[in-house]
């Protein structure tokens, strides 16, 4: 039985202090216990949201993280950092990095190693963009990066999650249908099979993001192969993250 994950991408929003404010209101909240929640706020809120999520269930994510070790990349942040502040969760290749920082699918496979060699879960964003869905290459988009972004791995699949992020959803209020959204986390799922196995795929949590809201959220969860959603607008006021968790009530 896998587990559902509501994920707030904060992107670059809220500062320390706007993070103090929001976080302490959620922890006051009721959240379902059965749905796993994880807040991702920006590098420089990690340690006040450290603090004030210490001793709850919610956990702790980053959005980015540096493929190479401590040293001389200034900048960066390495696993290390991120460990260091009881994060569990790195966001790896979400779209906005992959299109303004030029991550590539083999950058993105390299941090997704260091990721997991360091016992931190990795959430590997994959989507197609509006022009590959018109000329209906979604499928073969989403595979070859499912592929190269997993190239190479064998420890520690238990601690990938997927995130089926179509790019043309994304901030945009087009929220990709219930439908379309299961299917291509089905044919995620069977692309996950062809690459580890069966048993690995039916374990692995696939999230939908772009344009989750309270509004849409029972509904998308209700498919068989959503386990979840990465939400970025909708995840940034303690109120709405609570209604995300709590499937739209
Ligand atoms: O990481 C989150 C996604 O990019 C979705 O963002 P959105 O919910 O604002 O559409």
């Amino acid at each position: 039985m896998r587990k559902k994950l509501i994920a707030g991408n904060w992107k670059m929003n809220l500062n320390v202090t706007d993070t103090r404010k929001m976080l302490s209101e959620l922890v006051e909240k009721n959240l379902n216990s059965e749905v796993e929640a994880l807040i991702c706020p920006p590098f420089t809120s990690l340690e006040a949201a450290s603090e004030i999520l210490k001793g709850t269930n919610i956990k702790l994510g980053a959005q980015n993280v540096s493929e190479y070790e401590d040293g001389a990349r200034t900048g960066e942040i390495s696993t290390n950092m991120l460990k260091d502040l009881s994060v569990s969760y790195v966001i790896i290749g979400h779209s906005e990095r992959r299109t303004y920082y030029g991550e590539t699918d083999e950058i993105v496979n390299e941090k997704i190693k260091r990721t997991l060699s360091q016992n931190l879960k990795a959430v590997l964003c994959v989507g197609e963009d509006e022009v590959e869905r018109r000329e209906n290459r979604h499928e073969e988009v989403v595979k070859s990066q499912l592929e190269k972004g997993l190239r190479e791995i064998s420890e520690n699949t238990e601690d990938i999650v997927i995130a089926y992020e179509p790019i043309w959803a994304i901030g945009t209020g087009n929220t990709c249908s219930s439908e379309d959204a299961e299917s291509m986390c089905k044919f995620i799922r069977s692309s996950v099979a062809n690459i580890f196995s069966s048993e690995i795929a039916d374990n692995m949590r696939i999230l939908y993001g772009g344009s989750v809201k309270p509004s849409n959220v029972r509904e998308l969860m209700s498919n068989e192969n959503i386990d979840g959603a990465l939400v970025g607008g909708a995840s940034l006021k303690a109120e709405d993250f609570q209604s995300l968790v709590n499937f739209g009530e």
